[in-house]
């Protein structure tokens, strides 16, 4: 384990600041080779002052396009499915550009508009105008087609919920289940994940769970209680339910190799540059850390939910954090430092 020690003292320090800038509670959990470190600070609820507990349950927003992208490369390793496909060749006609492929796809690649940035523009007004409906993935897709692509397809990285609209429909069309059916089925049971679910259109979150607040956009309004939600604008772009014991298990599976081929896990890995210090596989993140230690997962920002969920390459190492407020982007910043407390220690800025 060539990692420095993770640092719990630094990583509560920054869960506290977290707080301290407006997120009602955050929490974290470390898993270093079968060692298990948590820390949590705050309430999981505002109005009864329950404290938040670490085995809380929680949206993990787009945490869940790297679930749908699990299911797609098995299918890829049980021959169902070619990455380097037409969208069209499964799906035909749904897609304006036949160029458009799988891979484009997984990748943020596609070109195609993400429609929230239209219906989340004004944050409140758009999450309450959206928080009881349900959409069918046609509709979202709808959405996103009154808009040009945003570029030709392959030819650059725009991250766009879009995408993982249309993983949904290549899941529903090749395994002729609900995508629940899926992730149930191929990831969810074969790893016990007890605290994880797909929920939609239901609005209420399973068992015990934190709340999530919605800052609005104007400084200084009240938080807006934002847990029950269909989170229909989202789907298998964004609505599954978790914890962060579950989220370490499932990307220590994953960078472990227990849930993919090692070629299709390389294929997941292979990264195209976002900016100085990320980049994005197909559903996955890579972040390079401070200390030299690149980390894989993702990033989830749902309504009152920030996650973020990383692990070493070989899986050994899993972090995954919660803070419960969104639109707060001193939070989400903040909440970065986790991964240098987790995997670089005490050197954390
Ligand atoms: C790229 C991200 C951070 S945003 C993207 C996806 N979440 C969304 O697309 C929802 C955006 C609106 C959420 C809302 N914000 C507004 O309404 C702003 N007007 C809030 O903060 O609650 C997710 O999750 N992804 C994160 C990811 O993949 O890392």
């Amino acid at each position: 384990n060539s990692l420095p020690k993770p640092d719990i003292t630094a990583l509560r320090g920054v869960l506290r600041t977290a707080v301290q800038q407006g997120a009602p509670g955050a929490m974290a959990r470390v898993v270093d080779h079968g060692t298990m470190r948590t820390a949590a600070v705050g309430v999981a609820d505002r109005t009864t002052g329950r404290a938040l507990a670490t085995t809380d349950r929680f949206r993990i927003g787009s945490v869940t396009k790297t679930f749908s992208a699990v299911v797609l490369l098995q299918l890829a390793d049980e021959k169902k499915l070619d990455l380097d496909a037409s969208v069209d060749h499964y799906l035909p006609g749904l897609l304006p550009d036949r160029r458009i492929t799988v891979r484009h796809v997984l990748g943020h690649r596609s070109g195609l508009y993400d429609y929230t940035n239209d219906m989340f523009a004004k944050t409140v007004p758009g999450f309450e105008a959206v928080r009881t409906k349900v959409f069918t993935y046609r509709q979202l897709l709808d959405r996103s087609l009154r808009h040009a692509r945003t570029n030709k397809p392959g030819a650059a990285y725009s991250y766009s919920n879009t995408n993982f609209v249309v993983a949904g429909l290549l899941i529903e069309k090749l395994t002729g289940h609900w995508v629940r059916t899926a992730y149930e089925k191929r990831i969810f049971k074969p790893l016990k994940l007890r605290d994880t679910f797909y929920l939609h259109p239901g609005t209420k979150i399973p068992g015990r769970h934190s709340k999530g607040y919605l800052t609005p956009d104007r400084a200084g309004a009240p938080l807006v209680d934002a847990t029950e939600q269909t989170a229909s604008w989202a789907q298998s772009a964004g609505a599954i339910i978790s914890s962060t014991r579950d989220l370490d298990t499932f990307l220590s599976a994953l960078l472990g190799g227990r849930l993919t081929s090692a070629a299709r896990l390389k294929q997941m890995e292979r990264m195209i540059p976002v900016n100085s210090t990320q980049a994005y596989g197909l559903g996955l993140r890579r972040r390079d850390l401070s200390c030299g230690v690149s980390v894989y997962g993702h990033t989830g920002a749902v309504q009152g939910y920030y996650t973020y969920a990383f692990a070493s390459k070989d899986g050994r190492r899993s972090l995954a954090t919660l803070a419960t407020t969104s639109n707060n982007g001193e939070v989400l910043n903040t909440l970065l430092a986790t991964l240098e407390s987790a995997f670089c220690g005490k050197r954390a800025k």
